[in-house]
């Protein structure tokens, strides 16, 4: 039995890949805060939504999946019932595993997670690490719950905050990038939605080639860019605005803020 505690969007996200991974829905159990949130859930997948409590009672695996604001609340109201010998993964941002560990007592296996929202179609990238008391078979159990939705890397704890910043919130940028792609369409006069089109199957096609061809991302690029040609004029506008630079302090600034967000 495994259990979500906090489905959000994340929470969420994990809940439909593990249903359409063929988890049983009875299998599975939910918590939500709001009643109208734990009807939804149930008439969606079909899951039990039950309390905090009873969730750490019955699961052999909690999936702790609140803001990492409300994770010291939700750890100290679920302590008194997390047996020694439950797999606790936490997915929060910046919750390290000594801080689940510290608040829950004794030696429970805790694995820290970061996936990203590409959940929702399979092609998530999570990126896990094992706590002082997770051992291998911990680590196994965690990448089978997360394989189903997409890629799977261990990484050492260290390097958890700069993949929040890197890949946890990595799609966002490229949304933001599309958007500001589609922005200059419509400023040279295309209609939105054929705008929208053209630079949605343009990001596909870009990250099907990065993915599938083995090349480097400057070989791909160096492919599109002509001598004297569009691109390099588009490339030296990037580079005029400092575009580059900027993506290294904004993930530096994503990086710095998961260091932060354990202390509220
Ligand atoms: N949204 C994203 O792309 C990603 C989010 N995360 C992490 O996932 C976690 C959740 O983030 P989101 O889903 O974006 O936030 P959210 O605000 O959509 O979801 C959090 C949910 O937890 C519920 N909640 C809070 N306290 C609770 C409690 N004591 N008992 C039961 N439910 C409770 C809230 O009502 C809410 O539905 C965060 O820790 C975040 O760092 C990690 C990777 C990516
Ligand atoms: O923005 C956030 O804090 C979360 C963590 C990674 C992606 N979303």
């Amino acid at each position: 039995m495994i259990a979500i505690l906090g489905t959000g969007k994340m929470g969420e996200a994990l809940l439909s890949g593990l249903v359409r991974a063929g988890r049983r829905p009875g299998d599975i159990m939910a918590t939500a805060r709001r009643q109208d949130r734990a009807e939804a859930l149930r008439v969606r997948y079909g899951v039990r939504v039950v309390s905090n409590a009873e969730a750490a009672k019955t699961a052999d695996t909690l999936i702790l999946a609140v803001k990492p604001q409300d994770m010291a609340a939700l750890l100290t109201e679920i302590a008194p019932f997390v047996p020694a010998d439950r797999l606790v993964v936490s997915v929060a941002a910046g919750i390290t595993t000594e801080f689940v560990e510290s608040r829950l007592g004794a030696s429970v296996p805790v694995v820290r997670v970061m996936s990203n929202t590409p959940v929702l179609v399979d092609e998530a990238m999570s990126v896990i690490s094992s706590g002082a008391h997770a051992a291998e078979e911990h680590m196994r159990q965690t990448e089978d719950l997360l394989r189903p939705v997409g890629k799977v890397l261990r990484i050492p704890e260290s390097q958890q905050d700069a993949a929040t910043a890197l890949s946890g919130s990595g799609p966002a940028y490229f949304f933001y990038l599309v958007e500001a792609m589609v922005d200059a369409g419509i400023l040279l006069g295309m209609p939105r939605a054929a705008a929208l089109d053209m630079v949605t199957q343009s990001i596909v096609g870009a990250a099907i080639m990065l993915r599938d061809s083995g090349e480097h991302p400057v070989i791909l690029r160096e492919a599109v860019t002509s001598p004297g040609g569009t691109t390099i004029s588009a490339i030296a506008e990037l580079e005029r605005h400092r575009v580059r630079a900027a993506f290294l302090d904004a993930i530096e600034a994503a990086r710095d803020r998961s260091r932060q967000l354990a202390s509220g």
